[in-house]
């Protein structure tokens, strides 16, 4: 897992380092590796280092000295380095003095001969002619979106661009934006990844992230909250052993749909049996469809006639009336886990008493966007979705997986798992009862709440990504993508399944080679 840390944490453990290393040793650490990446993006652009022209956008703080460091760095391999500084007075001293030294020069960014936008030539020249920029206007302790000069500078760049651990007008605590704010090609930060690295727009702003350790690494305390990455998934995802048949693999229940509204049901039940070897049993309205598109489902009319299984998975299509809630109330009280989606969501926003009808020992996960979280908690998440989603976890003492572009999965327990999906592809009708059924699945194969939601969630989107870009094996790729529906993104589920499963085996390989 890929630990993520707060602002807070990090500059306690810079705190600590700099107990045994002094403070200007470990800004040069950081300058030096953000020199190394501008190299690199500056050979892949134009073809190498010396002779290109560099222009570093300077703040009032250690943000800005990493950037001056850097331009050092630089300067010394052959760039010509401007500095570009937003705060003439509080530019950070040995910084510039060492950028100086080493043949670079700075300019104010509001100089002589400002032009309508308040840019002084020099440093709207220095823009002009830049082949890469250095954004240094503003790290960890930054608050609110840029302000107007620095917004006017950013909004001139049309090279690539580095941002020094974070972009700067992106919250580093929550990744939101507000107003004005940095979109980085590629992003250095120290020590370990941030939350404005994963979450939200900071997760696309902040562009490829290389995270250099610095000496910082060594003193961060348990994170904050983690990432899971294919290994994880590909190693974690429930396969049939030599042992194993359809009862030891899993039995789940799935009680969606309505007789009016079958889709529900149709993708939800699909869902899980793609997901794991193990049986699929449906219960409700719209068995005749659901046993049509899956013959290998047993179907019945009610969750009474179900039979025995490991998991539930509830809610898609059930409806809010008195039928939807003696479905849940049924599910719930069979005292197995249970993943409780849409309208169960509303259910239990409505009736108080749907909490008491819960074995409290049995899992329970809940899957809202954010509407549904409003429901539930009685205002949206806001702008921390990682606080809110565990504010909601704990008090409900349930698995609660806010849905969104960056899904957030908390644990009660305060445990915290991140999905970033970097594209949108799933953000279709129906997709979220495709999850539903994959989340219940993964439970009834005995998988961890809080991995089941995180290796679902991980799947699902991958899915829908090769879906939308024709790579399931079915011919036809595509680099840009197109949109797809649900039931595309449901038919790629053993696509991505595969493709983590690969990728973990990759990952195996030269270990077991080198041990
Ligand atoms: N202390 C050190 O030796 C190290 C510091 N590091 C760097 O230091 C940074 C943190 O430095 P600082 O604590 O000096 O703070 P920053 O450089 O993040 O902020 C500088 C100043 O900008 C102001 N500011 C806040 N929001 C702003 C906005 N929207 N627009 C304009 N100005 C705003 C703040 O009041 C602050 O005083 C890290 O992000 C990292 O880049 C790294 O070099 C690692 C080592
Ligand atoms: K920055």
């Amino acid at each position: 897992m890929q630990g993520v840390w707060t602002p807070d944490q990090v500059r306690s453990a810079e705190h600590r380092l700099f107990a045994r290393v002094p403070e200007p040793t470990v800004m040069r650490r950081a300058a030096f590796a953000v020199a190394v990446q501008c190299a690199r993006l500056l050979t892949e652009r134009t073809g190498g280092v010396a002779g290109r022209r560099v222009a570093l956008l300077v703040g009032a703080g250690n943000n800005g000295g990493d950037a001056l460091w850097a331009g050092a760095f630089l300067r010394r391999r052959g760039a010509g380095v401007t500095a570009v500084l937003l705060a003439p007075d509080k530019a950070h001293e040995a910084g510039l003095e060492g950028l100086r030294r080493a043949g670079g020069r700075a300019v104010p960014a509001e100089g002589a001969n400002a032009d309508t936008a308040g840019i002084g030539s020099e440093a709207a020249d220095a823009l002009e002619r830049a082949d890469l920029v250095v954004d240094g206007i503003v790290g960890l302790a930054a608050r609110g979106p840029l302000r107007p000069v620095a917004a006017e500078l950013v909004r001139r760049v049309t090279v690539p661009l580095v941002s020094v651990d974070l972009p700067s007008g992106v919250d580093p605590m929550t990744g939101s934006v507000e107003g004005p704010a940095v979109s980085a090609d590629l992003t250095v930060t120290f020590g370990g990844l941030k939350p404005c690295h994963v979450l939200g727009a900071g997760a696309v702003r902040s562009g490829e992230v290389v995270v250099a350790g610095v000496g910082i690494t060594e003193e961060l305390p348990e994170p904050e909250f983690a990432l899971l990455d294919a290994v994880e998934v590909g190693e974690g995802w429930p396969i049939p052993g030599p042992e194993d048949d359809k009862y030891s693999t899993g039995v789940v229940g799935v009680a969606a749909g309505s007789a009016t509204y079958p889709g529900a049901a149709v993708l939800a039940t699909g869902a899980a049996v793609r997901a794991t070897a193990g049986m699929v049993r449906y219960a409700g309205p719209a068995a005749d469809e659901v046993r049509s598109a899956w013959p290998e489902v047993v179907a019945t009319g009610s969750v009474g006639d179900a039979g025995r299984v490991q998991a539930w998975s509830v809610g898609p299509g059930i409806g809010t009336g008195s039928s939807g809630r003696d479905v849940l109330r049924f599910v719930l009280e069979s005292g197995r886990p249970v993943c409780a989606d849409a309208d169960s969501i509303t259910l239990f926003a409505e009736d108080d008493t749907m909490w008491d009808a819960r074995d409290p020992d049995a899992p329970l996960v809940l899957t809202p966007h954010a509407g549904e979280f409003a429901r539930l908690a009685g205002e949206g998440p806001g702008a921390d979705r990682v606080a809110a989603a565990r504010g909601i976890a704990t008090s409900c003492n349930a698995f609660l997986l806010l849905k969104g572009n960056t899904t957030v999965i908390a644990a009660p327990d305060g445990r915290v798992l991140v999905n970033d999906a970097r594209q949108a592809w799933s953000a279709t009708a129906g997709s979220g009862d495709v999850l539903t059924g994959l989340i219940g699945a993964l439970l009834a194969a005995g998988v961890e709440p809080l991995l089941a939601c995180g290796y679902a969630t991980h799947v699902h989107s991958l899915a829908a990504e090769l879906a939308a870009h024709g790579k399931t094996g079915d011919g036809g790729r595509s680099e840009a993508g197109a949109p797809i529906g649900a039931s595309a993104l449901l038919a790629a589920v053993p696509a991505a399944v595969r493709a983590v499963r690969d990728t973990a085996l990759r990952t195996a390989a030269p270990r077991a080679a080198a041990s």
